[in-house]
């Protein structure tokens, strides 16, 4: 369904054809068509099987058969990418090694085209940056190589956990998100969600071959982000000193909880010689109402003062940074002239508890191999 929509962004049917096509892969046809469901037309991308996918493959396998490939090295890098996270998922899911696991559905020939196909449309259409709205899933129980397992599926949960994908599971009966869906979109993913706000220029639909009660589709759409957003966050101030440190502390809690882009305390000394703290939030227009609640019920005080913001900011974008020790995610920000790396303290976390490196060391790391993956892709 992702290349189906990015097909019907306007990556040319014929160049991804013929790109695939070159795959060192036989026993399959690939069928691009426009269809409708439930009247919404948008374009299928389907992997018609001739023969009985080798049901054994392990990544090691899938990254040869990439590296075979006659593929740019972004492609090849995203299409490993893919894999290795849907491996890692596959991994905590049957509590085993990611070197010990053996794809069924995941290593047949339709998922490697699909990833392939997915990281081709990618760098065909240009696209550098890649927010991910919330994913819709079914629930109850779906039938695969495991037996009957349920909806999410375990690979699709880790993936969603480990990545911080945005998900609500619905009513509909049945699985909406599969782990190829969703390690694509967890790659990809390199803004977060408010990131988006802009002209729509494009719209693709992928549609997909199950039947629910709703529209079985994905839809892509290329944006234009809104350059001047300034003056659209707001700051929400209040003096309290009558507020215990532990209910200041829960509040700060909710308060990011429901979406504040910050929120800080400063010690403060104010009227009738009280030490206190001014409470700030900094947060969009739509969201003052839920702040304004969570202030009113969860602390003591009775005003708040509130008052939009200009903010200067610079470009910036995530950027999915392979390192010896697996992928992980650095900001990289642009300032007239300069470009500024500054890797995701997750990411170094992640790598200085799974390999017992100190911080400084991983995150220089991490620049290191940020800027050279930069430098390559200029060139
Ligand atoms: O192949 C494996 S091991 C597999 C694992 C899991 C787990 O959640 S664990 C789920 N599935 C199901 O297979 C089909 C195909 O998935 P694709 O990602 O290849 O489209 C789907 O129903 C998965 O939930 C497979
Ligand atoms: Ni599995």
């Amino acid at each position: 369904m992702t290349v189906g929509a990015f097909l019907d962004l306007g990556v040319e049917k014929d160049y991804l054809q013929k790109v695939l096509e070159e795959l060192p892969l036989s026993g399959y046809e690939i069928e691009i068509k426009k269809e409708t469901k439930k009247s919404i037309e948008g374009t299928a991308f389907r992997v018609i099987l001739k023969e009985e996918p080798v049901s054994h493959r392990n990544l090691t396998d899938i990254y040869h058969i990439i590296d075979e490939a006659n593929l740019s090295d972004r492609v090849k890098q995203s299409a490993k990418g893919i894999f290795e996270i849907v491996a890692k998922a596959e991994a905590k899911a049957h509590g085993i090694s990611i070197e010990k696991v053996h794809f069924h559905e995941v290593g047949a020939i339709d998922s490697i085209i699909d990833i392939i196909a997915a990281a081709v449309c990618v760098e065909r259409l240009g696209i550098e940056h890649v927010a991910v709205s919330v994913l819709y899933e079914g629930q109850g129980y779906t039938e695969c190589q495991h037996g009957k397992i349920p909806v999410p599926v375990p690979a699709v949960v880790n993936i969603i956990q480990e990545y911080n994908l945005p998900i609500q599971i619905t009513n509909c009966q049945g699985e909406m998100v599969t782990p190829t869906g969703a390690a694509i979109a967890a790659y990809l993913k390199n803004l977060e969600q408010h990131s988006y706000e802009g002209k729509i220029e494009r719209v693709g639909i992928g549609i997909g071959c199950k039947e629910f009660e709703h529209a079985n589709i994905l839809r892509a759409m290329i944006i234009e982000e809104n350059k001047n957003s300034e003056g659209d966050l707001w700051i929400l101030e209040s003096n309290i000193d009558d507020s215990t440190g532990e209910t200041l502390s829960y509040t700060m809690e909710k308060l990011f909880q429901a979406g504040a882009r910050d929120v800080y305390y400063i010690p403060i000394f104010m009227k009738k010689n009280r030490p206190a703290y001014l409470l700030n939030v900094i947060c969009q227009m739509s969201e003052i109402e839920t702040m304004e609640g969570i202030i009113f019920y969860q602390t003591t005080t009775i005003g708040i003062r509130k008052f939009p913001i200009k903010r200067r900011i610079l470009d910036r974008k995530m950027l999915t940074v392979n390192t010896q020790f697996g992928i992980t995610k650095a900001k990289i920000c642009y300032f007239e002239e300069q470009t500024f790396c500054y890797p995701e303290y997750e990411s170094v976390r992640n790598i200085c508890e799974a390999h017992n490196i100190d911080f400084q060391s991983a995150y220089a790391m991490i620049q290191d191999n940020a800027i050279q993956q930069l430098e390559d892709n200029i060139r």
